[in-house]
């Protein structure tokens, strides 16, 4: 059945009749509606405006929020000035070492002691996340200086024979002579067997 597009009893809102002008009901007050947007255009077009700081570090463990200048926001007027602590805070002039000796060194320990660890930052885009954990080439983060404990650590604990064996989930199990040869004789086998196919592959 066609639509029925003259039936005004039926309005159906779509583009096409948002076209019309909307009926006003009565007179607008304008001083409502107005607002100054200068001030949040010098924010983004001055640069010493955008690095502005949101944040007050009080002391190690906690900080006060102050609302951006200029703002226009109601949500940050409520949020503004409020306290929140944690168990440590680290200032904007902390470097990477500081940071890693303050938050990662005893978790990365605890680890290489059995403990399972986990590490996660979390923060708007821009925060610093990535800086943190990754960090620069000159000035590295939290992970490479991770990665570099831990590879310093089991440094000389290398077991590098090959007499060992993965046995079910995280138990290994000691050959004997005879099993090691055992083993050889299968990797072996599967290495010819692999080499066979990669040839074959070629051939044709
Ligand atoms: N502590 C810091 N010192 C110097 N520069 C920093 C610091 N933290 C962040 N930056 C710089 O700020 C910018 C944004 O940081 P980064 O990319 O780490 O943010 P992010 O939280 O990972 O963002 P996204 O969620 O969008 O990936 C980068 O140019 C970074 O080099």
């Amino acid at each position: 059945m066609e639509p029925n597009l003259d039936n005004e009893e039926h309005f159906r809102p779509s583009y096409i009749a948002s076209v019309e002008p909307l009926q006003r009901t009565g007179p607008v007050n304008v001083e409502d509606l107005k607002t100054d947007l200068s001030g949040d255009f010098s924010l983004v077009s001055s640069s010493s405006d955008t690095s502005q700081s949101c944040i007050s570090v009080e002391d190690s463990t906690s900080i006060i929020l102050k609302p951006p200048q200029n703002s226009l926001s109601r949500l940050s007027e409520k949020t503004a000035g409020q306290k929140f602590t944690f168990s440590q805070v680290f200032g904007p002039e902390t470097t990477q070492e500081e940071f890693f000796e303050g938050t990662m060194k005893q978790p990365v320990q605890d680890f290489l002691d059995g403990y399972n660890r986990l590490i996660f930052t979390y923060g708007v885009t821009n925060a610093g996340k990535t800086y943190t954990f990754q960090g620069t080439e000159d000035d590295v983060g939290i992970l490479p200086r991770t990665m570099d404990m831990l590879f310093k650590s089991i440094q000389g604990k290398l077991y590098t024979a090959m007499d060992f064996k993965p046995h079910r989930c995280r138990d290994y199990i000691k050959l004997t002579r005879d099993q090691v040869r055992e083993e050889t004789a299968i990797k072996n086998s599967i290495l010819r067997l692999t080499k066979e196919v990669e040839e074959h592959f070629f051939l044709y």
